[in-house]
């Protein structure tokens, strides 16, 4: 009965999330109406909020406070929870195998809240004056979404979304933790699932001052974030994450500075094809 519930619990989870992530991708491009109307008449209009449109309208200065505190609430759920200590606070409480499955709905919680809350400011920066250019600032857009949604496959999508856990909890068999791995684009950068966010965040044919900000702040959140979970898998992971460290760029492909000599000194670089396991039981 037990092992049920928590299968359950991780399989509503993950609808919750994946249905998240879609109104995400509707949200940040104003799949609403805005550009996409012009060239599809008849899209419905798929998210009843998005970042520019159908939000409450709200003075600047308020405006600007609202959206930093929703953008503020959700890095806080985020790093706090994703930190090794936490979790190990966590499965005090829980059944560890439900862990992941509670930091992802409590993101998919924070982040409907954001899309509920969010001011719009309408203010235009730029626009995309040719058809190039607008459907370059989607390819951008898409792209970017496109980069996350293969990153996750490329790590490991159902551990990263908990449904590996529950699911082996319910057949009854140990839970492992995920392996660090470094195919195809985490040999190109560090951060292949961030850079595809920040490519979206900043894509699409239009950017408002309200975009911007949207963009912006979590750009400055994913740095923030990257530097605590370097943090910890340096701690898990010891020298052979310092050497890829050395070795791949963290988000723009190409600009590690090249390897020398004495960067290895003292250092062991396991072989890419015998991945570690990372802890999740710390
Ligand atoms: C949301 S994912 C983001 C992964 C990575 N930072 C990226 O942008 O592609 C965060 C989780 O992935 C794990 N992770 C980061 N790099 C990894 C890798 N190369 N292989 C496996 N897991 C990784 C982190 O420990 C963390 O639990």
């Amino acid at each position: 009965m037990k092992r049920s519930a928590i299968l359950l619990f991780g399989l509503v989870t993950y609808a919750i999330f994946f249905a998240t992530f879609l109104y995400l991708i509707a949200f940040t491009g104003n799949l609403q109406a805005t550009a996409l109307a012009e060239w599809l008449p008849r899209l419905p209009a798929l998210v009843p909020r998005s970042v520019d449109l159908g939000g409450q309208p709200t003075p600047m200065a308020t405006a600007v406070l609202v959206n930093l505190g929703l953008v503020l609430v959700f890095g806080l759920q985020h790093s706090v929870m994703a930190r090794l200590g936490f979790k190990a606070w966590l499965r005090q409480r829980l059944p560890a195998s439900a862990e992941r499955s509670v930091y992802v709905l409590l993101a998919s919680l924070v982040l409907m809240l954001l899309f509920w809350q969010w001011r719009p400011l309408p203010g235009l920066l730029w626009s995309a004056a040719t058809p190039v250019g607008q459907a370059i600032g989607w390819a951008v857009f898409a792209g970017g979404f496109g980069l996350v949604l293969l990153s996750t496959f490329l790590i490991d999508h159902f551990d990263l979304f908990g449904l590996r856990q529950v699911w082996q909890q319910f057949i009854g068999r140990a839970e492992g933790g995920h392996a660090f791995v470094t195919p195809l684009l985490y040999r190109l950068v560090r951060h292949p699932l961030y850079l595809g966010f920040i490519l979206a965040l900043w894509g699409g044919p239009t950017m408002t001052v309200g975009h911007a900000l949207f963009a912006g702040s979590l750009t400055a959140y994913i740095l923030v974030a990257i530097r605590f979970e370097e943090r910890d898998l340096a701690h898990q992971l010891g020298d052979r994450y310092r050497a890829y460290r050395q070795r791949v760029p963290m988000l723009v492909p190409f600009t590690a500075r090249p390897f020398r000599e004495e960067d290895s000194a003292g250092i062991v670089v396991a072989a890419d094809g015998h991945p570690t396991v990372l802890d999740r039981h710390r």
